[in-house]
């Protein structure tokens, strides 16, 4: 079954300071991605990847094109739906994450990680014993747990907001560069995680500048290159080296 597709899909960006130019972020992209399947995207820098998640989950308003979400209550186009539409399926659906953490002040990481248990109807006690058992599958020292991720590496950030944004075990998993900030042996434990975790029940769509982590975890692999889908094949037949 598909659970998204992509239709024509253009982004631009009018550059007023540069003498009104016009950056062209996404050119005619068109794709589907099947329930449960991991898509991961790649491609050089510049070529588009975040801007499409950003328009899929439209934290950018697209200029052209169709994204539509098959879920349970129907199709929704996501470029066209309302606003309180849009709202609602991120709280229930569509998960998003940046490769940064936006930081709350003065919450501690199992809260942080917490929060969007506790709004599905968890209890606190629930949420916070479910948020640690994700903290420490992503090895985040114990000690920190209770700590406010503002002082923490970067490294340490990416967990506490890669633990967050699986938590919930959204139907479609926006990851931007979920795994950028850490050493092999933790990457090895959020990619493990991220496979048990969230089974075939979620769709994810990921963008990964590290060749071996798209060749462990994905099912296809959509290939960028200037604003454009170059090529969208099965991970076996994917054989490009991509460098950030
Ligand atoms: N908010 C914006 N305003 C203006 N131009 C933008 C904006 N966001 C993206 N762009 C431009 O759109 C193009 C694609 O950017 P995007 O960030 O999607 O690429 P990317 O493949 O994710 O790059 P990277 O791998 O470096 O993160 C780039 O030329 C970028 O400068």
């Amino acid at each position: 079954m598909t659970v998204l597709t992509i239709e024509n899909l253009r982004k631009t960006f009018d550059m007023h300071i540069l003498g009104d130019t016009q950056v062209v972020g996404l050119d005619d992209v068109s794709f589907t991605v099947d329930d449960g399947e991991f898509l991961a995207i790649v491609g050089e820098s510049g070529s588009g990847k975040s801007s499409l998640l950003k328009c899929i989950y439209r934290a950018y308003e697209p200029s052209a094109g169709r994204v539509v979400y098959h879920g349970a209550e129907g199709d929704v186009d996501l470029v066209s739906c309302d606003d309180r539409e849009m709202i609602q399926l991120r709280e229930s659906a569509i998960g998003y994450t940046s490769q940064f953490l936006d930081e709350i002040p003065r919450v501690p990481a199992v809260d942080v990680v917490a929060r969007p248990l506790r709004e599905g109807g968890l209890s606190t006690a629930d949420a916070r014993e479910r948020s640690q058992e994700l903290l420490s599958r992503l090895k985040l020292p114990e000690e920190l747990w209770e700590a406010y991720p503002a002082t923490f590496s970067g490294g340490e950030r990416q967990r506490v907001n890669l633990a967050q944004a699986i938590a919930p075990q959204p139907d479609l998993l926006l990851l931007d560069e979920p795994t950028s900030a850490l050493d092999p042996e933790t990457r090895q434990a959020a990619i493990d995680l991220l496979r048990e975790y969230l089974g075939d029940g979620t769709t994810v769509v990921g963008v990964f500048h590290n060749t071996d982590v798209v060749e462990v975890i994905a099912d296809r692999v959509a290939v960028l290159d200037e604003a454009r889908l170059q090529r969208i094949v099965p991970v076996e037949e994917y054989e490009g080296v991509v460098v950030a």
